[in-house]
C-alpha cells in the first residue's frame, strides 16, 4: 500500500488530542434539563486525549506507559462512553461490562508487549466488544422519537470498529517487520484520522441526543396537561383553530364535546383531593380510549374536558357522547382500594362549517349545551346548534 506522505503521524496525534479536548470543553457547556451522561462523556473525551498523548510519547517514555497504560486508558474511555449512554437512558450501570475490559486490556497488552501483531489483534478485539456494548446500550430501550443522535453515534463507532478490524487484518497480512505506532505508515495515519473524525461525530451525536430529549420534554410541558397527560388547553385551542379552518375550507362537518364531571367538588370533599386527581386521570383515560386517531381530547380546565372531532356530524357526535357518558358511569375509578363512581355531563355542538365561521362559536355552543345538561339533572347529553350572529337560529336536530 502506498504511503500518504502529507499525513504525518505526530500531526495526526496532535489533531486528535486538540479535537478531543475541544469537544470535552464543549460537552462541559451542554446545558439541558436532564444532564445525565454528559459528564461521563466529557471524561471519556479527556481520557481519550490522555491516551493519544501517551501514544505520541512512544519511544521517549517506557513502553509500559506508552503502550500498556495508553491502551488501558483507551479501554477506560470506551467504558466511560458506555457509562454515558447508560446514564442517559437512566438505567443502572452494568459494572461488570464496564470494568472488565480495563484490566483485561492491561493484561493482554502487558503479555504481548513485544508482539505487535498479537497486541493489535487482542486490542482490536477488546475495543470491538466495547463498541458492540455501547451500540447495544444505545438501542436497547424503546426507540427514541428522534433517533438521529443515536444513528450518528452508531455510524461513528461502527466505522471505528470496522477500521480496527481492517487494521488488524492488514497487519496480519504484512511481513513480520511492520512499523508500530511510531511509524508514519498509511495504516497508522488512517487510524488516527478516523479516531479524530469518530470522536467528533460520536460526540456530536451525543449532544444531539441530549438536545432532542430536552426539546421533547419542552414540547411535552408546553402541550400536555401535567396531571392527566392529555392535551392542555393551549394545544386544544391551536388544534381547534387549525381543524376548524380546514373544515371551513372543505365545508365539512366538525363537532366538539364539552365534558364536565358531575358533583366533582363532592368527590374532592368526601375522598380527598388526591382521590379527585385520580378520578380526573381516570376520566381522561376513558375519554381518550374511545377516540379515533384524528380526534383529540384535552383538559379545558378544572374538571372540564374538550373533545375535538373532525368530520363528525351531529348524530355521530351525540352517539359518541352517549357512549362516553355510559362508559364513565359504568367504570368506577380504582384508587387505593376504593372504587369511586363518577358521572359526566356532555354538551355537544356539531355543524357543517362555512367560510367566515369562528372556532370559538362551536365551544360557546357546546358550553351552553353542557349548562343545559347540568340543569336537566346531570349525567346526560345535550346538544346545541352553532349560532351564527346575524343569521336565523337553525332548527334543533
Ligand atoms: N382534585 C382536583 N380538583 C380540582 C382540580 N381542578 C379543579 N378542581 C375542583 O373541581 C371542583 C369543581 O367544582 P364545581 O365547579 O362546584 O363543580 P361540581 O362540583 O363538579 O358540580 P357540577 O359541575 O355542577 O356537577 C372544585 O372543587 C375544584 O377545586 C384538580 O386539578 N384536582
Amino acid at each position: 500500500m502506498a504511503s500518504l506522505a502529507p499525513l504525518d503521524t505526530r500531526t495526526m496525534m496532535v489533531m486528535v488530542i486538540a479535537g478531543t479536548l475541544s469537544m470535552a470543553l464543549a460537552m462541559a457547556f451542554v446545558r439541558t434539563p436532564r444532564r445525565e451522561g454528559t459528564g461521563f462523556w466529557a471524561w471519556a473525551l479527556l481520557t481519550h486525549a490522555g491516551t493519544y498523548l501517551l501514544f505520541m510519547l512512544r519511544g521517549q517514555i517506557s513502553d509500559w506507559l506508552s503502550i500498556v497504560l495508553a491502551n488501558t486508558i483507551l479501554a477506560g474511555t470506551f467504558a466511560l462512553l458506555l457509562a454515558a449512554v447508560t446514564a442517559f437512558h437512566g438505567r443502572a450501570q452494568p459494572w461488570m461490562w464496564l470494568l472488565a475490559p480495563i484490566p483485561a486490556t492491561a493484561l493482554l497488552n502487558g503479555l504481548f508487549l513485544q508482539d505487535l501483531r498479537l497486541r493489535l489483534l487482542t486490542s482490536s478485539f477488546m475495543l470491538s466488544i466495547q463498541i458492540v456494548l455501547i451500540v447495544w446500550a444505545l438501542w436497547r430501550p424503546t426507540r427514541p422519537n428522534q433517533p438521529r443522535g443515536a444513528i450518528l453515534i452508531t455510524l461513528a463507532l461502527s466505522t471505528q470498529g470496522a477500521i480496527l478490524l481492517l487494521r488488524g487484518i492488514w497487519y496480519l497480512s504484512q511481513p513480520t517487520a511492520v512499523q508500530g505506532l511510531g511509524g508514519n505508515g498509511t495504516a497508522q495515519s488512517i487510524t488516527f484520522l478516523s479516531a479524530f473524525i469518530v470522536v467528533l461525530l460520536a460526540s456530536l451525536g451525543f449532544v444531539l441526543m441530549t438536545r432532542d430529549r430536552a426539546e421533547a420534554i419542552n414540547h411535552e410541558l408546553a402541550n400536555n396537561d401535567l396531571l392527566t397527560g392529555i392535551a392542555n388547553r393551549r394545544l386544544l385551542q391551536q388544534t381547534l383553530q387549525r381543524d376548524a379552518q380546514h373544515a371551513m375550507r372543505q365545508r365539512e362537518a366538525y363537532a366538539v364535546l364539552m365534558v364536565d364531571i358531575d358533583h366533582f367538588k363532592a368527590i374532592n370533599d368526601s375522598r380527598g383531593h388526591l382521590a379527585g386527581d385520580a378520578v380526573l386521570r381516570h376520566v381522561a383515560q376513558l375519554l381518550h380510549s374511545r377516540l379515533r386517531s384524528q380526534d383529540m381530547v384535552g383538559r379545558w380546565g378544572g374538571e372540564e374536558f374538550l373533545l375535538l372531532l373532525p368530520a363528525t356530524d351531529v348524530s355521530g357526535a351525540s352517539r359518541l357522547a352517549q357512549e362516553l357518558r355510559t362508559l364513565v358511569q359504568d367504570t368506577p375509578c380504582r384508587y387505593e382500594g376504593m372504587l369511586i363512581p363518577a358521572q359526566i355531563s356532555i354538551g355537544v355542538c356539531a355543524a357543517t362549517l362555512q367560510p367566515g365561521d369562528r372556532a370559538r362559536w362551536l365551544v360557546d355552543a357546546a358550553d351552553k349545551a353542557l349548562y343545559r345538561a347540568k340543569e336537566r339533572g346531570r349525567n346526560s347529553v345535550e346538544q346545541a346548534p352553532l349560532l351564527r350572529p346575524g343569521k336565523p337560529v337553525p332548527a334543533q336536530g
